[in-house]
């Protein structure tokens, strides 16, 4: 569903190897933990996916689809929350969610009764009337999250999406990861919470410096690392913190 092969992406005109010849893919009906410290990659990693980067070298396949050869193609398969929402602050939450739904051509009847059943999930019934330039970090993160469920794609791209969630609306999210995964879609996604990666992935990657140094189910992680207590452990352990 996602395919990562020999992917390479330098800043400064060479002078930084944020992203350094990584592989793997994701599966039909899996959850795919992408971790590492701060500055590892990982959101030049999930930039490159989404097409918001160019990769120096290697390809990128999205449900069988080259994102550099039918950029656009490759978009309609995947939904992708980014890691700051600076964008739309002028919207209303609902323009916002009606703006989502027009760009992936999401029926307006359907439409409506999704945006009802996500609005009321994530208590947002109420501040969806406000400009988004009002909500807090924890609300421009849900309804940027509604915005990416509408269109229910084959792959889910997160980019840190607990961040600002209450527990509740956390919770929530993980439920519809993995209900999503039970219907055979793909989600991808990058965190810091380690005990949420443990619980809810079904392989992870661990990047460090640019590389992966470490890939697989948490029971492969474990074989590859001294202590095999928790991925808390395995992730210092393996990134010498
Ligand atoms: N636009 C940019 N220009 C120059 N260097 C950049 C740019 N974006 C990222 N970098 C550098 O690339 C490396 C990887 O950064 P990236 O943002 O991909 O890491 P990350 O794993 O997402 O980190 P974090 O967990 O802190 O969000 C870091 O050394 C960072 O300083």
């Amino acid at each position: 569903m996602l395919k990562i092969e020999g992917v390479s992406k330098s800043y400064g005109s060479g002078k930084i190897k944020a992203v350094d010849d990584i592989s793997f893919d994701v599966k039909p009906g899996e959850i795919f933990g992408f971790l590492g410290p701060n500055g590892a990659g990982k959101t030049t990693t999930i930039k490159m996916i989404v097409g918001l980067l160019k990769p120096d070298s290697g390809t990128i396949h999205i449900n069988g689809i080259n994102n550099q050869v039918d950029s656009i193609n490759s978009k309609r398969q995947f939904s992708y929350v980014p890691d700051s929402h600076e964008v739309f602050e002028k919207l209303k939450g609902i323009e916002y969610l009606n703006f989502m739904g027009d760009v992936y051509g999401v029926d307006k009847e359907k439409r409506k009764s999704e945006i009802q059943r996500y609005l009321k999930l994530f208590d947002m019934e109420k501040a969806v009337n406000d400009p988004i330039s009002s909500y807090s970090h924890g609300m421009k993160q849900k309804i940027v999250l509604i915005g990416a469920l509408l269109h229910d794609p084959r792959v889910f791209i997160l980019d840190e999406p607990m961040v600002g969630l209450d527990p509740k609306s956390s919770y929530n999210l993980k439920e519809l990861m993995k209900q999503r995964c039970a219907e055979g879609k793909s989600v991808f996604f990058s965190t810091h919470v380690l005990e949420v990666a443990e619980k809810i992935c079904d392989r992870i990657a661990i990047i460090n410096n640019g590389k992966i140094i470490a890939q697989g189910t948490m029971e492969q992680l474990k074989g590859d690392a001294k202590d095999k207590e928790s991925l808390e452990k395995i992730f210092l352990e393996l990134t010498e913190i």
